[in-house]
This record gives structure tokens, sequence and C-alpha cells, in this order.
């Protein structure tokens, strides 16, 4: 599914190739700081995203994600550090500045009483140069829903709109915050197949997300926060280095679960063969695995996300959109 412009009008000088041909730096952050009362939400975070990339920002809740990312939008203030997206600081970034910009973020904005198709036409009048409404409900597969009343909607349904308003302005970086919460199985499918097309098309794009299969499969780099500082970043199936992927042959012998982790999984596995198989030549529960990149996230961050993880929102310190 293609998006097409409305109008004639051509993609900006700026806008990069497809393939990550050399373009410039989309957001630049060195040592961002943010702190909410007592609490250093964030802790001198730094991020580079290419132009044309997608990037993963993954963390357990709490970890300063969310934080990082309105900072970023320019919906929130900060309290150091040195931000650029799209070349400019968000904090003075104007109205055109905005306008190049896309946010699908966690809270749906409210047009309960517009259609779908209303709600995406009425978006898309605040961009110079936006998408056409009509293709852009369609590639969100919500045509069927076009002519719904946005209070109708399912929360699924109300969260492909959410990605339809984010994008329907043909945004050159777009914030993607949990974008396929809600989503049945299928229709994130689609809106994988979607993010790579606008990828294609040169949108750089930063995805803040809980599911690591949608990381790994969207993402050409991942960033992994903890306590408000980036603690590993690499491409999703190298993240952690050579050490963390090293596989994991497990087996039960004598009745005891055993597990070694080898970089030579077939010696190991000819030694069991002589010393650990039964009557029946076989090793019982014999397994051998690749960490995945959740097992990696979680070592990362320390085990699974937990409340543990994540601490109450101290009350009192609210603090307002920038
Ligand atoms: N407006 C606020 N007022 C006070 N504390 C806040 C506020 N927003 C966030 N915090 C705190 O800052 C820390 C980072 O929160 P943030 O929402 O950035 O984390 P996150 O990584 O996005 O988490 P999640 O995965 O749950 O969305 C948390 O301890 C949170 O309680």
């Amino acid at each position: 599914m293609e998006i097409t412009s409305t109008t004639a009008t051509p993609q900006p000088a700026t806008r990069p190739r497809p393939g990550g041909a050399p373009g410039g730096t989309a957001v630049h952050v060195r040592g961002l700081r943010k702190r909410y009362g007592t609490k250093q939400a964030v802790d001198g975070l730094d991020l580079d995203i290419d132009e044309g990339e997608i990037v993963a920002v993954l963390g357990p809740n709490g970890a300063g994600k969310t934080t990082t990312v309105e900072i970023l939008e320019g919906f929130r203030s900060r309290d150091g550090g040195e931000v650029r997206v799209l070349g400019e600081d968000p904090v003075t970034g104007g109205h055109a500045w905005r306008a190049r910009i896309g946010v699908v973020a966690q809270d749906s904005r409210d047009q309960a009483e517009l259609t779908v198709a209303e709600s995406v036409r009425h978006t898309a009048r605040y961009y110079p140069r936006p998408a056409d409404p009509d293709a852009v409900v369609d590639a969100v597969g919500l045509t069927p829903k076009a002519r719904v009343r946005v209070r109708s909607l399912s929360g699924g349904q109300r969260r492909r709109l959410d990605v339809a308003l984010g994008i329907v302005g043909r945004p050159e970086l777009l914030f993607l915050d949990e974008p396929t919460t809600g989503f049945d199985p299928h229709a994130r499918r689609d809106f994988w197949d979607l993010v790579h097309a606008l990828r294609a098309s040169g949108t750089t794009i930063l995805l803040t997300t809980h599911d690591l299969a949608e990381a790994a499969y969207l993402a050409d780099r991942v960033a992994v926060v903890r306590d408000g500082v980036v603690v590993a970043e690499g491409p999703p199936g190298s993240l952690g280095g050579p050490e963390a992927r090293v596989p994991l042959v497990s087996w039960t012998q004598d009745g005891v679960a055993r597990s070694e982790r080898t970089t030579t999984p077939t010696a190991l596995l000819s030694r069991l063969a002589a010393t650990a198989a039964g009557p029946d030549g076989e090793i019982a529960d014999l397994r051998v695995t690749r960490p995945t990149l959740e097992d990696v996230y979680l070592e990362l961050v320390g085990g699974p996300e937990s409340a543990a993880a994540e601490d109450a929102r101290p009350t009192g310190t609210q603090e307002d959109a920038a």
C-alpha cells in the first residue's frame, strides 16, 4: 500500500533515500536528564538515530522511555543535556518543525464525535503536504469503518486510527509509542508491513515497545534503557555481543534438569550421547536453543519486566507538558 500525497508537492530535498543512503542524523541526544521530584527519570541518556532508520527503544516499566520520547517530541521540558531532532532543539522547534514529525502516543486524541474518515481528513489539514486521507485509512485497515464514529471503535481499531493520525502528515520522523497494543495478530502483522513501507519511503521511526518480537521484526537497531540510561544498543540479532548469543544445551540426566552454554554444541551432544543417553539411546528432554532478543533483553534489564522495576509515580510532582 503506497501512501501518496494529495498534492503534487515533491518530497523535500532532505528526504533520505530508502536503504539508508548517506543521510544525516535525525535524532541526536547527549547527556539527557530529567527529574520528577526526587525521581531521576532520565539520567544522562545518549541516543543517535540516522535518517531512514527504525530504532526500537526497549526497557522495563518506569525506565524513562516515555519521558525521553516526550522530550524529543517537544511535549516535555528537560533539566539538562543536548537534544537535536531533525536538526532543531524541540524546545524551540516551531510549527514548521512540528509538521515534520508524527506522533502516535499512548493516549488517544479525542475526536470521538467525528467519523474515522472525518478524523483523518481533519488532522490532514494541519500539515502542508499530507497523504491522501482515504489511502491512510485504507493502509491501517479501517476502510470498512471509515463512516463509523470514533467513539464506536474497538480498542484495537482506535489504536489503528491513532496510527493513521500519526502518519497522515507524511512525517519525516515518526514516533510510535507502543503502537500495536490491543491489535489482533493479523492487524499487528499488517501494521508491521505498513511500518516497513513507511521506512521504504524514507521515514525515520523511533518505536517504543514491550513486544520483543515486534522490535526484532521491525528495528534496524534497538536501544535498551534501564534507570534512565541506555545500557545496550545494537541490531536486534546481535544485541549484547557474541557472548550473549552462546547456545544453551539443556537435558535431563538421572532425573535432574541440566544445562550448559557452549559455543560448540555439537561436541557437547556427542559427549552427552556417550554419557547421558538412556537405554533407548535418547538424551531425555534434549534442547539446543540460541538466546533470543527476549533472552538477551531480560539478561540486560536484570530479569522479567516486573513490579520491582516499576516504582510508583510520586504524587504531587506531576509535570504538565512543556
Ligand atoms: N509526570 C510525572 N510526574 C512524576 N513522575 C513521573 C512523571 N512521568 C513519569 N514519572 C516517573 O518517571 C519514571 C520514568 O517514567 P516513564 O513514563 O518515562 O517510563 P517508561 O519507561 O516510559 O515506562 P512504561 O514502560 O511503563 O511506559 C517513572 O519512575 C515514573 O513514575
